[in-house]
């Protein structure tokens, strides 16, 4: 699903005004039903509803919802925050019909604001995707109101006071709410860390926008639907043998961090790759055979450290149908150099994770002789490492395209809605995980399913788009099992279903 910033979705509204057409009274009633379809179902009609409204067109959507809320018997108040003389004409239409049911009260002074009841729902309709400045004044005053109050907050489009796609400057305020309801789409802001108290849940209504216009338009920012990765998953074939899905390696582990190295190969056989050869520091050996005897293991000569040379033979590197590294390895010098000679010889896009990512970023020419198109799965300290600091969550995002497209490869920047940025500079933000995550290991079960992927033949921005939806898919099914609380990174492994 693509993401459009504000004047693109502004273009949209009119575009699907002209051509489907419609009244721009009826999209406004169209939002405001989409949205008190989601609420009805959430909130009986006990509830006591507060709704706030500015004078734009959320606060237009605001009073239809009020309308609609009223007709279909809530308890409904009304209160319309007056801070300039001058209102859209689609909130004048809909106050004139709300008045026809209730009289809204009016908040000019912070004395005029009602005192809020843990019991009361508020609707937050002050001001949507239009805010061009700060919340200042009566409008702050309300805001600070509703975030100290006790009430459930649900915001219309977007939570007020905050931007879709810009930075929020320290010192602006927006409303915390519990859930956002957001038009159509998600919206740049409701996908990045920094605003998580500005989004609460999220929750996207479909109001029919024209798909055209849509499809016409450019952006760089998609968001990855469960259909969309349904899309890119293949059937394995009746007449199909181990050959048919490849041979991978896993380089992992080291003395204490074998685990990692399990953890690797045990969702690389879960992601249905055909064969799995994993190198392993020879303290490793026993460990790796007992708890996954699936795999052929090769015990690196080294005791503790991956090096390189194994008593065992193997194909040559450059014959795996995919190689990923990482998991555990620590950062020594013998494993540096190990990782060079690998990044030297492996001309496959490799997968790279965890302490290589770290020597890469100790030893920057190294990133030189990373294949094209290869997956780096960093979180956002490893990505820290390879790059530089920034300032906030938007000149994050600007460092990992810029990243992406100079160094020609795929970056996985794990967290909450995880983004992957593509070497064209586009970012697929992913759509399932949960906190649950959270927990040591994860990360490793990651590198094992993008490792399956690649050797099985999959392209590779196909591969990080599917594997990281399969990923946070899997962690969310162990989450209904267990809760967030008590899950582990096996527990990920073991949920991986490859179907939704
Ligand atoms: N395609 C969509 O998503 C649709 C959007 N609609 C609604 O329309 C909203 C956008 O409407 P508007 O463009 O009128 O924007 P707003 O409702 O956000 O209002 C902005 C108005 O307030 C003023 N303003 C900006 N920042 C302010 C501040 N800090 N303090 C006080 N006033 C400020 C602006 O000058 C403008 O007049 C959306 O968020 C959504 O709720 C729906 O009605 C219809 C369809
Ligand atoms: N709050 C969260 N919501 C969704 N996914 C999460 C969350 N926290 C962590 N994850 C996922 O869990 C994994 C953690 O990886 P990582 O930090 O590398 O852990 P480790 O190094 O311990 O394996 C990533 O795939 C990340 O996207
Ligand atoms: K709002």
């Amino acid at each position: 699903m693509k993401i459009l910033d504000v004047d693109q979705i502004r273009q949209l509204d009119q575009y699907t005004i002209l051509n489907e057409p419609i009244a721009p009274i009826q999209l406004m009633e169209r939002a405001s039903q989409a949205f008190t379809n989601w609420f009805t179902a959430r909130f009986d009609s006990k509830t006591a509803v507060k709704v706030f409204c500015g004078l734009g067109n959320n606060g237009g959507d605001g009073l239809a919802i009020a309308r609609l809320l009223i007709q279909a018997e809530y308890n409904v108040d009304v209160f319309v925050v007056r801070y300039a003389p001058r209102e859209s004409d689609d909130f004048a239409h809909n106050h004139r019909r709300l008045k026809l049911l209730t009289a809204p009260v009016y908040i000019e002074n912070p004395g005029d604001i009602p005192t809020l009841r843990h019991s009361d729902v508020v609707i937050d309709a002050i001001l949507g995707s239009g805010i061009s400045r700060p919340a200042e004044g009566i409008v702050r005053s309300v805001i600070e109101a509703i975030n100290r109050a006790p009430a459930t907050v649900v915001s219309v489009d977007i939570a007020s006071g905050l931007h879709a796609n810009s930075a929020t400057e320290p010192g602006e305020i927006t409303i915390c709410p519990d859930y956002t309801i957001t038009f159509e789409m998600p919206k740049l802001a409701m996908l990045l860390p920094g605003n998580a108290k500005s989004v609460g849940e999220w929750h996207v209504v479909d109001i029919g926008l024209h798909q055209r216009f849509i499809d016409q338009s450019p952006t760089p920012y998609y968001y990855t639907t469960r259909d969309e990765a349904r899309l890119l998953l293949r059937r394995r074939e009746r007449f199909s043998n181990k050959g048919t899905f490849g041979h991978a390696l896993l380089l992992v582990g080291s003395y204490g961090k074998v685990g990692a190295g399990v953890l690797a190969a045990r969702a690389c056989l879960r992601s249905g790759v055909g064969l799995l050869t994993v190198q392993v520091p020879r303290c490793g050996y026993g460990i790796l055979q007992t708890a996954v005897p699936e795999v052929i293991c090769r015990p690196d000569v080294h005791e503790r450290l991956l090096t390189g040379p194994s008593e065992v033979e193997g194909p040559a590197l450059a014959d795996y149908a995919a190689v990923g590294i990482g998991p555990g390895i620590g950062k020594a010098p013998e494993t540096a150099r190990f990782l060079r000679e690998v990044l030297t010889n492996c001309r496959k896009p490799a997968v790279v994770d965890a302490d290589a990512l770290n020597l890469l970023a100790a030893q920057r020419d190294l990133m030189g002789l990373l294949p094209e198109n290869s997956i780096l799965t960093p979180h956002p300290k490893e990505f820290e490492r390879l790059t530089q600091r920034w300032q906030n969550d938007y000149d994050k995002l600007e460092i990992l395209r810029d990243f992406a497209q100079r160094k020609q490869v795929i970056v996985v920047l794990k967290g909450a809605h995880t983004a992957i940025a593509l070497p064209n500079g586009d970012v697929h933000f992913n759509s399932t995980g949960n906190p649950g995550m959270s927990t040591g290991g994860t990360g490793d079960v990651l590198t094992g399913v993008l490792t399956a992927l690649l050797a099985q033949g999959y392209d590779p921005v196909e591969a990080a788009v599917l594997g990281v939806f399969a990923h946070g898919h899997a962690g969310d099914l162990a989450a209904e099992q267990r809760g967030e609380t008590g899950l582990i990174a096996s527990d990920v492994t073991d949920s991986l279903r490859w179907s939704w």
